[in-house]
Protein backbone atom coordinates (compact mmCIF):
# COMPACT_ATOMS: atom_id res chain seq x y z
CA UNK A 1 0.00 0.00 0.00
CA UNK A 2 2.75 2.63 1.30
CA UNK A 3 4.55 1.46 -1.73
CA UNK A 4 1.18 1.88 -4.34
CA UNK A 5 1.23 5.72 -2.61
CA UNK A 6 4.70 6.38 -3.41
CA UNK A 7 4.69 5.08 -6.80
CA UNK A 8 1.63 6.93 -7.42
CA UNK A 9 2.95 10.20 -5.94
CA UNK A 10 6.16 10.21 -8.04
CA UNK A 11 4.64 9.32 -11.16
CA UNK A 12 3.02 13.33 -10.47
CA UNK A 13 6.22 14.53 -10.32
CA UNK A 14 8.20 16.21 -12.93
CA UNK A 15 10.73 14.68 -13.32
CA UNK A 16 13.93 16.71 -14.77
CA UNK A 17 17.86 15.41 -15.59
CA UNK A 18 20.78 16.54 -14.60
CA UNK A 19 23.43 15.99 -17.12
CA UNK A 20 26.87 17.38 -15.47
CA UNK A 21 30.18 16.92 -16.98
CA UNK A 22 32.90 18.84 -17.31
CA UNK A 23 32.39 18.75 -21.14
CA UNK A 24 36.50 19.47 -22.24
CA UNK A 25 35.17 19.45 -25.29
CA UNK A 26 30.92 18.44 -24.97
CA UNK A 27 30.85 15.35 -27.37
CA UNK A 28 28.10 13.14 -29.11
CA UNK A 29 28.50 10.22 -26.02
CA UNK A 30 27.33 13.03 -23.58
CA UNK A 31 24.26 13.85 -25.77
CA UNK A 32 23.33 10.72 -26.24
CA UNK A 33 23.59 9.61 -22.46
CA UNK A 34 21.07 12.59 -21.81
CA UNK A 35 18.81 12.05 -24.91
CA UNK A 36 18.43 8.44 -23.71
CA UNK A 37 17.92 9.10 -20.25
CA UNK A 38 15.32 12.03 -21.38
CA UNK A 39 13.19 8.85 -23.10
CA UNK A 40 13.50 5.66 -21.15
CA UNK A 41 12.73 7.83 -17.59
CA UNK A 42 10.35 10.16 -19.40
CA UNK A 43 12.46 13.34 -18.34
CA UNK A 44 10.41 16.46 -19.15
CA UNK A 45 13.89 17.94 -19.72
CA UNK A 46 17.59 17.85 -19.30
CA UNK A 47 19.57 20.49 -17.56
CA UNK A 48 23.28 20.05 -18.94
CA UNK A 49 25.49 21.49 -16.07
CA UNK A 50 29.29 22.58 -17.19
CA UNK A 51 31.90 22.07 -14.00
CA UNK A 52 33.32 24.87 -13.18
CA UNK A 53 36.28 23.58 -11.28
CA UNK A 54 35.43 19.96 -11.51
CA UNK A 55 36.53 17.96 -8.27
CA UNK A 56 38.37 15.12 -9.10
CA UNK A 57 40.22 16.59 -12.64
CA UNK A 58 43.43 17.41 -10.33
CA UNK A 59 46.06 19.53 -11.70
CA UNK A 60 45.15 18.36 -15.36
CA UNK A 61 44.89 21.93 -17.14
CA UNK A 62 41.28 22.51 -18.20
CA UNK A 63 39.99 24.77 -21.00
CA UNK A 64 38.35 28.13 -19.33
CA UNK A 65 34.80 27.35 -17.71
CA UNK A 66 33.38 30.27 -20.26
CA UNK A 67 34.22 28.29 -23.81
CA UNK A 68 33.28 24.55 -22.04
CA UNK A 69 30.15 26.82 -21.64
CA UNK A 70 29.92 28.03 -24.76
CA UNK A 71 30.17 24.32 -26.48
CA UNK A 72 27.74 23.26 -24.03
CA UNK A 73 25.17 26.13 -25.41
CA UNK A 74 26.20 25.43 -29.16
CA UNK A 75 25.90 21.26 -28.83
CA UNK A 76 22.19 21.93 -27.72
CA UNK A 77 20.76 25.07 -28.76
CA UNK A 78 18.60 23.11 -31.25
CA UNK A 79 17.19 20.28 -29.06
CA UNK A 80 13.86 22.20 -27.49
CA UNK A 81 14.27 19.68 -24.15
CA UNK A 82 17.66 20.36 -23.53
CA UNK A 83 19.26 23.55 -21.62
CA UNK A 84 22.62 24.50 -20.09
CA UNK A 85 22.91 25.83 -16.93
CA UNK A 86 25.55 28.62 -14.94
CA UNK A 87 24.98 27.10 -11.42
CA UNK A 88 28.35 25.69 -11.61
CA UNK A 89 30.38 27.80 -13.81
CA UNK A 90 29.12 30.94 -11.54
CA UNK A 91 30.06 29.37 -7.81
CA UNK A 92 33.34 29.76 -6.88
CA UNK A 93 35.51 26.54 -5.75
CA UNK A 94 35.41 23.12 -6.48
CA UNK A 95 31.90 21.73 -8.61
CA UNK A 96 30.79 19.53 -5.83
CA UNK A 97 27.34 18.12 -7.26
CA UNK A 98 25.97 17.98 -3.82
CA UNK A 99 26.27 21.76 -3.67
CA UNK A 100 24.67 21.73 -7.14
CA UNK A 101 21.60 19.67 -5.88
CA UNK A 102 21.16 21.91 -3.07
CA UNK A 103 21.30 24.76 -5.01
CA UNK A 104 18.92 23.31 -7.95
CA UNK A 105 16.53 21.95 -5.21
CA UNK A 106 15.73 25.52 -3.56
CA UNK A 107 15.07 27.52 -6.67
CA UNK A 108 11.29 28.06 -7.30
CA UNK A 109 11.02 26.59 -10.91
CA UNK A 110 11.67 23.54 -9.93
CA UNK A 111 9.79 23.00 -6.58
CA UNK A 112 8.89 19.47 -6.49
CA UNK A 113 10.70 18.24 -9.02
CA UNK A 114 12.51 14.79 -8.65
CA UNK A 115 15.69 15.04 -10.26
CA UNK A 116 17.95 12.26 -11.99
CA UNK A 117 21.70 12.74 -12.03
CA UNK A 118 22.79 11.26 -15.75
CA UNK A 119 26.34 9.83 -15.32
CA UNK A 120 28.24 7.54 -17.37
CA UNK A 121 29.06 3.98 -15.72
CA UNK A 122 32.83 5.45 -15.03
CA UNK A 123 31.61 8.19 -12.77
CA UNK A 124 29.36 6.44 -11.11
CA UNK A 125 31.52 3.51 -10.16
CA UNK A 126 33.80 6.39 -8.02
CA UNK A 127 30.44 7.60 -6.54
CA UNK A 128 31.78 6.70 -2.54
CA UNK A 129 34.87 9.34 -3.68
CA UNK A 130 32.31 12.19 -4.26
CA UNK A 131 31.52 14.75 -1.67
CA UNK A 132 28.38 12.89 0.92
CA UNK A 133 27.44 10.51 -1.51
CA UNK A 134 24.76 9.57 0.66
CA UNK A 135 23.20 12.99 0.86
CA UNK A 136 23.35 13.25 -2.99
CA UNK A 137 21.35 9.99 -3.33
CA UNK A 138 18.75 11.20 -1.00
CA UNK A 139 18.40 14.79 -3.27
CA UNK A 140 18.07 12.69 -6.70
CA UNK A 141 18.22 9.41 -8.15
CA UNK A 142 21.28 8.58 -9.81
CA UNK A 143 21.53 7.06 -13.57
CA UNK A 144 24.52 5.17 -14.95
CA UNK A 145 24.40 4.90 -18.52
CA UNK A 146 26.68 2.21 -20.08
CA UNK A 147 30.13 3.18 -21.48
CA UNK A 148 32.52 1.68 -23.34
CA UNK A 149 34.78 -0.76 -20.93
CA UNK A 150 32.15 -1.31 -18.68
CA UNK A 151 29.31 -3.09 -17.60
CA UNK A 152 26.88 -2.49 -15.09
CA UNK A 153 27.76 -6.09 -13.42
CA UNK A 154 30.62 -3.85 -11.90
CA UNK A 155 28.15 -1.83 -10.12
CA UNK A 156 28.25 -4.48 -7.51
CA UNK A 157 31.22 -3.17 -6.18
CA UNK A 158 29.42 -0.21 -5.09
CA UNK A 159 27.83 -0.28 -1.15
CA UNK A 160 24.54 -1.75 -0.87
CA UNK A 161 22.76 1.36 0.29
CA UNK A 162 23.86 3.63 -2.71
CA UNK A 163 23.94 0.90 -5.61
CA UNK A 164 20.35 0.08 -4.90
CA UNK A 165 19.44 4.36 -5.40
CA UNK A 166 21.34 4.03 -8.93
CA UNK A 167 19.29 3.46 -12.37
CA UNK A 168 21.79 1.74 -14.50
CA UNK A 169 20.31 2.49 -18.32
CA UNK A 170 21.91 0.29 -21.49
CA UNK A 171 22.64 2.68 -24.32
CA UNK A 172 24.28 2.39 -27.78
CA UNK A 173 28.13 2.63 -26.89
CA UNK A 174 29.78 5.49 -28.56
CA UNK A 175 33.27 5.12 -27.54
CA UNK A 176 34.02 8.68 -27.30
CA UNK A 177 36.03 10.79 -24.79
CA UNK A 178 37.02 14.15 -24.53
CA UNK A 179 40.45 13.05 -24.14
CA UNK A 180 40.34 11.11 -27.50
CA UNK A 181 38.77 14.10 -29.01
CA UNK A 182 41.55 16.51 -27.49
CA UNK A 183 44.14 13.70 -28.85
CA UNK A 184 42.67 13.54 -32.16
CA UNK A 185 42.51 17.67 -32.41
CA UNK A 186 46.55 17.62 -31.40
CA UNK A 187 47.32 15.52 -33.94
CA UNK A 188 45.95 16.77 -36.74
CA UNK A 189 43.03 14.10 -36.57
CA UNK A 190 39.15 14.80 -37.57
CA UNK A 191 36.46 15.23 -35.09
CA UNK A 192 33.86 15.57 -37.44
CA UNK A 193 31.23 13.08 -36.41
CA UNK A 194 32.39 12.59 -32.74
CA UNK A 195 30.98 16.56 -32.12
CA UNK A 196 28.31 18.91 -33.13
CA UNK A 197 29.64 20.99 -36.31
CA UNK A 198 28.82 24.08 -34.20
CA UNK A 199 31.04 22.66 -31.60
CA UNK A 200 33.73 21.71 -33.91
CA UNK A 201 33.80 25.22 -35.66
CA UNK A 202 33.61 27.11 -32.36
CA UNK A 203 36.90 24.60 -31.20
CA UNK A 204 38.94 25.73 -34.67
CA UNK A 205 37.92 29.16 -34.19
CA UNK A 206 39.52 29.64 -30.59
CA UNK A 207 42.29 27.05 -31.48
CA UNK A 208 41.55 25.20 -28.67
CA UNK A 209 43.24 21.87 -27.69
CA UNK A 210 46.47 22.11 -30.61
CA UNK A 211 48.86 21.80 -27.78
N1 LIG B 1 30.77 8.30 -24.70
C1 LIG B 1 30.08 8.42 -23.56
N2 LIG B 1 28.99 7.62 -23.33
C2 LIG B 1 28.30 7.73 -22.17
N3 LIG B 1 28.59 8.59 -21.16
C3 LIG B 1 29.64 9.39 -21.33
C4 LIG B 1 30.44 9.34 -22.53
N4 LIG B 1 31.43 10.27 -22.42
C5 LIG B 1 31.28 10.84 -21.21
N5 LIG B 1 30.22 10.32 -20.55
C6 LIG B 1 29.74 10.70 -19.21
O1 LIG B 1 29.44 12.09 -19.24
C7 LIG B 1 29.77 12.70 -17.98
C8 LIG B 1 30.71 13.89 -18.20
O2 LIG B 1 31.90 13.37 -18.75
P1 LIG B 1 33.18 14.24 -19.07
O3 LIG B 1 32.79 15.64 -19.38
O4 LIG B 1 34.21 14.02 -18.03
O5 LIG B 1 33.60 13.57 -20.47
P2 LIG B 1 34.73 12.50 -20.76
O6 LIG B 1 34.61 12.18 -22.21
O7 LIG B 1 34.64 11.36 -19.78
O8 LIG B 1 36.03 13.39 -20.48
P3 LIG B 1 37.56 13.01 -20.24
O9 LIG B 1 37.97 12.06 -21.33
O10 LIG B 1 38.25 14.34 -20.31
O11 LIG B 1 37.61 12.39 -18.85
C9 LIG B 1 30.39 11.58 -17.12
O12 LIG B 1 29.37 11.07 -16.29
C10 LIG B 1 30.82 10.55 -18.15
O13 LIG B 1 30.82 9.25 -17.60
O1 LIG C 1 30.68 16.08 -6.00
C1 LIG C 1 31.70 15.42 -6.16
O2 LIG C 1 32.44 15.08 -5.21
C2 LIG C 1 32.07 14.98 -7.57
C3 LIG C 1 33.24 14.28 -7.84
C4 LIG C 1 33.53 13.92 -9.16
C5 LIG C 1 32.65 14.26 -10.18
N1 LIG C 1 31.51 14.95 -9.88
C6 LIG C 1 30.58 15.36 -10.97
O3 LIG C 1 30.41 14.32 -11.90
C7 LIG C 1 30.21 14.87 -13.19
C8 LIG C 1 31.21 14.22 -14.15
O4 LIG C 1 32.51 14.59 -13.74
P1 LIG C 1 33.76 14.52 -14.74
O5 LIG C 1 34.93 14.86 -13.91
O6 LIG C 1 33.75 13.10 -15.27
O7 LIG C 1 33.50 15.50 -15.83
C9 LIG C 1 30.39 16.37 -13.03
O8 LIG C 1 29.12 16.95 -12.92
C10 LIG C 1 31.16 16.53 -11.74
O9 LIG C 1 30.91 17.73 -11.05
C11 LIG C 1 31.21 15.30 -8.63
Amino acid sequence: MQDKVERSVMAERRKIGIMGGTFDPIHNGHLLAADEAHAALGLSEVIFVPTGQPPHKGKQHVTSAEDRYIMAELATVNCPYFSVSRVEIDRAGKSYTIDTLRTLRAMPEYEGVLFYFITGLDAVLDIVSWKNPEEIMQLCRFVAVSRYGYTHKRMEELPQDLRERIIPLEIPLLAISSTELRERIKTGRSIKFMVPTAVERFIRKKSLYIN
